[in-house]
C-alpha cells in the first residue's frame, strides 16, 4: 500500500487481524493499522475478476407481514453466507411503492399489492455473495407461500409467509433489477425527493442501541434482534451505518478521558458496518431506557456473565471493547443519540 498524501510506502504484505476476504467489497470500509480505508476500486483487472466473481449484489426486502420476525429472517440470511452490506427500515409511500413495482402496473393485484406493501414498515437490504441474485431467489422460495411449504419447506416464504401476496420477502429477479432496486433504496449520491424511502424513526420516547461492527461481522445481528424482541422491546428504526474517525470520536465524546478504553471504543466503532437501532416499548413505557440499559448489561462481558448472564453483553460480548452492543447510558441521551443517526447522518 502506498500513502498518496505522504508519498511513501505505507505497508507491505502482512496479515491484518479483523479483516477477512469477505470484507473486501466496493463501498466497504476496513481498518488497517489504525487507518480507516474505504474500498473504492480494485488495483487491477485480475483482482477485480477474482473478487467480483465471488461477490454479486442483490436487493432483498422483508415485507410488512414479516418485519416482526426480522431477527429470524436475518439469521437465515447470515447462516447462508450472505453479507448484509446495507440495511434500512423504511415506510414506503404509495408513490414510492408504485414506482418500485411499476412493472406490475395494470395487473389485477397491483392496487392490493400497493395497499399491502405500504401497510407498515419494510426492511430493505443489499446482500452480497456468490451468485447472490439466484441464491436469494432460491432462499426466498416460490412466490406463493403455500406452494413454498410443499416444495421448499426451508425457504423464507415457507417459514414466514402466508399466501401468494403476503409472502414475507422480495428479491431482485436479475442483475439489472438488483442495481436499479439497490439504487432506489440506497442512492449512491445524496438525493432528497419524494421518491427516497424515509426512515421509520419516531425520534421521541426512545433509546438508542448499536450492534457493534465486530458483532455484525460475527453474524450476530439476527440473534441480537431476536433477543431484544423477546424482552418486549420494539425496534422502531434500524439502519446500517459506517462511521469515520471524526464521527466515532464525536459520538463517543462523553467517554473521552473518563474510561481508559476510549481509543479502543473509537477504533471499534469505525472498524466496519454497524447497525443503529431506535428502541421503543409499549410494554416498558417510560421505563424503557432504564430497562433496556439493564438488559444490555455491564460494560465488561466477563462481569456481565457473572452478574447478568441473560444480558446482550454476556451473550455476545468478547471483551470490554468488543462488548457487542452500545446503548444510551442515561434516559436523556437516548433521543439525542437516535437523532445523531436517524437525522444527522441520514
Ligand atoms: N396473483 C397474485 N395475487 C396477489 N398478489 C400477488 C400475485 N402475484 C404476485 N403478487 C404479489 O406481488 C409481488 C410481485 O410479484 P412477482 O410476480 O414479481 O413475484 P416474485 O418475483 O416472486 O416476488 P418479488 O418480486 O416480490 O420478489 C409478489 O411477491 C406478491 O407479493
Amino acid at each position: 500500500m502506498y500513502d498518496l498524501r505522504a508519498q511513501r510506502l505505507f505497508l507491505k504484505r502482512i496479515p491484518v487481524e479483523g479483516v477477512e476476504e469477505r470484507d473486501l467489497y466496493l463501498g466497504n470500509t476496513i481498518v488497517v493499522l489504525s487507518r480507516q480505508l474505504k474500498i473504492t476500486d480494485y488495483a487491477d483487472a485480475f483482482t477485480r475478476e477474482q473478487i467480483t466473481s465471488k461477490r454479486q449484489r442483490t436487493f432483498a426486502m422483508v415485507k410488512p407481514d414479516a418485519v416482526h420476525r426480522l431477527g429470524e429472517i436475518v439469521d437465515v440470511i447470515q447462516s447462508r453466507d450472505f453479507e448484509i452490506s446495507q440495511m434500512k427500515m423504511v415506510q414506503l409511500t404509495r408513490l414510492q411503492a408504485a414506482t418500485f413495482y411499476r412493472e406490475h402496473e395494470g395487473r389485477p393485484f397491483f392496487e392490493s399489492l400497493l395497499d399491502y406493501i405500504t401497510s407498515g414498515p419494510v426492511v430493505a437490504m443489499e446482500l452480497i455473495t456468490t451468485n447472490a441474485v439466484k441464491k436469494w431467489r432460491a432462499t426466498l422460495g416460490p412466490t406463493d407461500s403455500q406452494e413454498a411449504r410443499s416444495i421448499a419447506p426451508e425457504s423464507i416464504r415457507a417459514l414466514f409467509g402466508k399466501d401468494k401476496q403476503l409472502n414475507a420477502g422480495h428479491g431482485s429477479d436479475s442483475d439489472i433489477s438488483a442495481i436499479r432496486e439497490i439504487e432506489f433504496f440506497f442512492p449512491s449520491s445524496k438525493i432528497n425527493d419524494d421518491l427516497l424511502p424515509q426512515t421509520t424513526a419516531k425520534l421521541a420516547n426512545n433509546t438508542c442501541g448499536i450492534i457493534k461492527p465486530h458483532a455484525v461481522s460475527k453474524g450476530h445481528i439476527g440473534s441480537i434482534l431476536k433477543a431484544i424482541k423477546e424482552e418486549e422491546f420494539d425496534i422502531s428504526a434500524l439502519q446500517i451505518f459506517r462511521m469515520d474517525k471524526v464521527q466515532s470520536e464525536e459520538f463517543l465524546e462523553v467517554y473521552k478521558g473518563v474510561v481508559s478504553e476510549y481509543p479502543g471504543m473509537v477504533q471499534q466503532l469505525m472498524s466496519g458496518p454497524l447497525v443503529a437501532l431506535e428502541i421503543t416499548s409499549g410494554v416498558h413505557g417510560p421505563q424503557t431506557p432504564i430497562k433496556f440499559r439493564e438488559f444490555v448489561g455491564p460494560a465488561d462481558p466477563e462481569v456481565a456473565r457473572e452478574l447478568r448472564p441473560n444480558s446482550l453483553r454476556a451473550r455476545f460480548g468478547e471483551d470490554i471493547v468488543k462488548n457487542a452492543f452500545h446503548c444510551s447510558d442515561l434516559p436523556d441521551d437516548g433521543p439525542l443519540e437516535v437523532e445523531y443517526f436517524f437525522k444527522i447522518l441520514q
